[in-house]
């Protein structure tokens, strides 16, 4: 085994999270079945595979033709009393030949390699990204987001490690050793059955010492995770740890768990170092043994030199296969392992899919209709119950409701973030499930609480609403917003970076580009779920003119946080535990003196009016 087993192990094995996700059904199925079902997902794999595996067979026979050669030299070359010049020059020069060709059939195998399995590769983690982004936020919800990612970069990793190394390798060790073996037999079949003596013990203790290996690398995985979790939780309630002065409580929890993964890392590479100098023990061993036996067998006239010396390169070729073959094993192990993962998640059926043929929403408001609407979670209770009621377009629909009782589920029913579990939902009259993507997302549109921001500059951020607008489109965008005084008050006006999720900006500023990249998509239905957060009087009005800019015009749905949403809305949906318990314009509501007037009261109270 050779010092890049310790790195190979390592990466391999760190760079996965073993978590078997919960919701993803294990498919039964053996190591064949995943590797034919493996490569019928990524073709790539395949394609030329006849030439490189001749290109392989040739590289691997030429290794025997230096053994091959030295033995004919002194065979045949130095034979007394002068020696063949020209044989020697020839078997030399043939042999530099086939050396040459040799190297460059390995060269060219590596690089056929290397490009299919980097083009198969490219395909497989293509379909499971994509599959993994299709998969509804439920699927997602219910399983952990960093095991799908892990299973889509790492798993594929694994894969990656095995084609390209591991895969060819064992055809080319297992080629390797029996050629080895063979031309020994052919040169002294008495020193090979000495060498395969010597062999077979470590054939049994390597796989032993291998499992001890990978148990020791599970240990150090866990650690590892260990140390991410911790370090992780302090990064992320950096201020919460800094406000309580827990700082040196979290510093020893840190310290406690790097300490542990060390001890667990020591402790695997000393078992990867011992795999080592044990091989090369026993290859010592061997080779003293064949050269006393040799000697012996070469006075009783049984060996020539030139066999012996022979023999003994060839004794190198023959470890060598031995020396990786465990080694080879584990990483075929981890790549099955992992196509599994992977094709576990396209088996994942998409819950919410892209219909085929799907319609195309017209121009223009858009009319909702809840039919019987019910819907829980996964494995949880329903959480909306019976739901039917109907949006008129253009209409401005306030929903208000205590804090769990369902409004953001309905709004994900709105915009097709997951399905009903029964009853359904009419857009302009057409089922929601029949409505083709392409249409749905450019015609319903969400602004959420924390719109998400991305690592680049205001203009870019906006821009996502429709990529292609222009700059000019984005000014008179916020122009007609009325916020563009606010975006010429950073720093930069339009090109300030807003930071990694969007951090140089407060949260109100956050949703004010939220609002502008719905503006500039030009939804017909616009759902609007307000920000709780408290905002600065500035950034409040100009939230709510931006606001008031932006539903104009359209069938717009807010989930209300805000007094004056609830106020200025032709209608407002009261939630109470998963049900619409009333309906109708602030006043009325108010006046009626139910769930609503109680909770505008509380509202009242708490902002002092
Ligand atoms: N991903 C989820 N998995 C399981 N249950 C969930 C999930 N999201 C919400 N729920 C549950 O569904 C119910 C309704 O939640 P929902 O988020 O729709 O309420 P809400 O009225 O929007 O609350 P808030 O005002 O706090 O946002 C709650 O009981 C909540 O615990």
């Amino acid at each position: 085994m050779t010092a890049a087993t310790g790195r190979r192990l390592g990466r391999g094995d760190l760079g996965r999270t073993e978590d078997k996700a919960p919701g993803l059904r294990a498919a039964d199925r053996s190591a064949l079945q995943t590797i034919r079902e493996g490569l019928r997902l990524s073709p790539e794999f395949r394609r030329g595979l006849p030439l490189t595996l001749a290109l392989a067979v040739l590289a691997t026979a030429g290794k025997i033709i230096v053994p091959v050669a030295v033995q004919q030299v002194i065979d045949e070359g130095l034979r007394s009393p002068v020696p063949d010049v020209a044989f020697i020059r020839n078997a030399v020069a043939l042999c530099a030949l086939a050396v040459l060709g040799t190297a460059l059939c390995g060269y060219l195998m590596n690089v056929r390699l290397y490009r299919s399995t980097e083009q198969g590769l490219a395909t497989l983690r293509g379909k499971a990204f994509r599959h993994v982004h299709d998969l509804s936020m439920l699927t997602q919800s219910s399983e952990r987001r960093g095991a799908l990612v892990s299973r889509v970069t790492g798993d594929v990793d694994q894969i990656s490690a095995f084609m390209q190394w591991g895969g060819l390798m064992i055809i080319v060790s297992a080629g390797q050793l029996v050629v080895a073996t063979a031309l020994m037999a052919v040169y002294s079949w008495q020193l090979t059955v000495l060498v395969w003596a010597c062999f077979v013990p470590l054939t049994v203790a390597l796989p032993r010492i291998q499992r001890m290996i990978s148990r020791a690398y599970v240990r150090v995985r866990e650690r590892a995770g260990d140390v991410l979790a911790a370090v992780s939780e302090t990064v992320v309630g950096g201020a919460v740890v800094r406000a309580y002065g827990v700082e040196d409580r979290i510093a020893e929890r840190i310290d406690r768990a790097v300490d542990a993964m060390r001890t667990a890392q020591t402790r695997a590479q000393k078992l990867v170092g011992l795999t080592f100098p044990l091989t090369e023990l026993v290859a010592s061993v061997a080779v003293a043994l064949v050269v006393v036996a040799g000697v012996r067998l070469g006075v009783d006239g049984t060996i020539t030199a030139g066999r012996l010396i022979a023999f003994l390169f060839l004794i190198t070729l023959f470890i060598s296969p031995l020396q990786t073959a465990t080694e080879i094993l584990n990483e075929a192990q981890n790549a099955v392992a992992g196509w599994r993962r992977v094709l576990d998640v396209l088996d994942t059926p998409r819950t919410v899919a892209d219909p085929e043929d799907g319609v195309t929403l017209p121009r223009g408001p858009i009319s909702v209709r809840f039919e019987n609407v019910c819907f829980a979670y996964p494995g949880g209770p329903p959480v909306l119950h019976d739901i039917s009621e109907e949006i008129r377009p253009g209409s401005r629909v306030a929903i208000v409701g205590e804090t769990g009782s369902g409004k953001s589920t309905f709004a994900k029913l709105l915009t097709r973030l997951m399905d009903p579990t029964s009853g359904r939902i009419l857009v302009n009259g057409v089922d929601l499930r029949r409505v083709a993507f392409s249409s749905l997302r450019r015609r319903i549109v969400m602004v959420p609480q924390e719109g998400f921001l991305f690592d680049g500059s205001l203009a870019d951020n906006i821009r996502l609403g429709r990529l292609d607008a222009t700059r000019e489109e984005i000014e008179r965008a916020l122009e007609e917003l009325g916020i563009a005084d606010w975006a010429a008050s950073l720093p930069a006006g339009l090109d300030t970076p807003v930071g990694q999720r969007g951090e140089s900006l407060s949260a109100g500023e956050r949703q004010l580009v939220a609002i502008a990249r719905a503006y500039l998509a030009d939804p017909d239905l616009l759902l609007l779920d307000e920000a709780t957060s408290a905002v600065d009087p500035a950034t409040e009005v100009r939230l709510a003119r931006a606001l008031e800019g932006v539903v104009r015009g359209r069938t717009a749905v807010s989930i209300a946080h805000r007094l004056s949403t609830a106020e200025a809305a032709d209608e407002v949906l009261v939630f109470q535990n998963g049900r619409i318990v009333e309906r109708g314009p602030h006043a009325e509501l108010l006046a009626a003196g139910g769930v609503y007037a109680g909770l505008y009261a509380s509202w009242a109270s708490a902002v002092g009016t």
